[in-house]
C-alpha cells in the first residue's frame, strides 16, 4: 500500500549493478541538468536547441526537455494555476534528475516562475553526498518589452487583452534568479546571438569538468 501523498509506505529502494560513474566514463562526460528559466519569448528553447546542437557537434550527449513540449505528454494534464506550474517543474526536476543520473547532459527549459519550485528543483539535485552539485540554472534576463515585442506566439498580445489570464510578465509574477550560475544577458540593447549563449553555456560546463568523466 502506498500514501496518496509525500512518502511512500513499504517501497524500497533498489540499487542496480552499474552506477553513475561507470555509465558516466562509457559517455566521457558529468551527467547534469542545465536548467534555463525566464520570461516567454527570452530565448529559453532557442537557447536549449543551439547549446543541444553545439554539445552534439562535441561528442556530448544531450537532451532537451522543453515545457512547451513535456506539456503535450507527461504534463497534458497541467495548466498555469500556481499549483500547476509547481508540479510541472517538480516533474520535470524529477525526470532531469534521472536523466543526469542516467550520465546524459538534461537540458529543462521552462519559464519556471516561482523561486520555491526552483529552488526545490536545486534541492532534489543535490547528490546523495551533497559533494557535487548536479543543476546548474541559466538565466535568461531578457527584458520583458523585448519579449513581448517578440510575441512569437501571440500570447502576450492575448494576455494584455484579458483573453489569457495569469500570463506571466503581465499578470502573473516571475520572480528572477537569486543565485543562478549563468545569466544570458542584453549588451547594448542586442542579445547574444543563439550561437553565442550556447558558447557561454559550453564555456561553463567545459570549465567545470562536465565534458570529460
Ligand atoms: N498563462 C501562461 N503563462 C505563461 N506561459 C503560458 C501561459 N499559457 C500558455 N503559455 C505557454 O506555455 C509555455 C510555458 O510553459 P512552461 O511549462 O515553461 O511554464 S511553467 O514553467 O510551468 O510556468 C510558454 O512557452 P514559452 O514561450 O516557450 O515560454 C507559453 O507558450
Ligand atoms: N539570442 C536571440 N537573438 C535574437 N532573437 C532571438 C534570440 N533568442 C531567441 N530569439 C527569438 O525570440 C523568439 C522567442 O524565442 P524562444 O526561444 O521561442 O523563447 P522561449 O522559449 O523563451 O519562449 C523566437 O522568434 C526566437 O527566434
Amino acid at each position: 500500500m502506498s500514501s496518496a501523498m509525500g512518502s511512500p509506505t513499504n517501497v524500497f529502494w533498489h540499487e542496480c549493478a552499474v552506477g553513475k560513474g561507470e555509465r558516466q566514463k562509457l559517455v566521457n562526460q558529468q551527467g547534469c541538468v542545465v536548467w534555463i528559466t525566464g520570461l516567454s519569448g527570452s530565448g529559453k528553447s532557442t537557447l536549449a536547441c543551439s547549446l543541444n546542437r553545439e554539445l552534439h557537434s562535441r561528442g556530448k550527449l544531450s537532451y532537451v526537455l522543453d515545457g512547451d513540449n513535456v506539456r503535450h505528454g507527461l504534463n497534458k494534464n497541467l495548466g498555469f494555476s500556481p499549483e500547476d506550474r509547481t508540479e510541472n517543474i517538480r516533474r520535470v526536476g524529477e525526470v532531469s534528475k534521472l536523466f543526469a543520473d542516467a550520465g546524459l547532459i538534461c537540458i529543462a527549459s521552462l519559464i519556471s516562475p516561482y523561486r520555491k519550485d526552483r529552488d526545490a528543483c536545486r534541492a532534489l539535485m543535490t547528490d546523495a553526498n551533497f559533494i557535487e552539485a548536479m543543476l546548474l540554472s541559466v538565466f535568461m534576463n531578457i527584458p520583458l518589452e523585448v519579449c513581448e515585442r517578440r510575441d512569437t506566439k501571440g500570447l502576450y498580445k492575448l494576455a494584455r487583452a484579458g483573453k489569457i489570464k495569469g500570463f506571466t510578465g503581465i499578470d502573473d509574477p516571475y520572480e528572477p534568479p537569486l543565485n543562478c550560475e549563468i545569466k544570458i544577458e542584453q549588451k547594448n540593447g542586442v542579445c547574444p546571438t543563439p550561437c553565442d549563449m550556447a558558447a557561454q553555456v559550453v564555456s561553463y560546463l567545459d570549465g567545470n569538468g562536465f565534458l570529460r568523466a
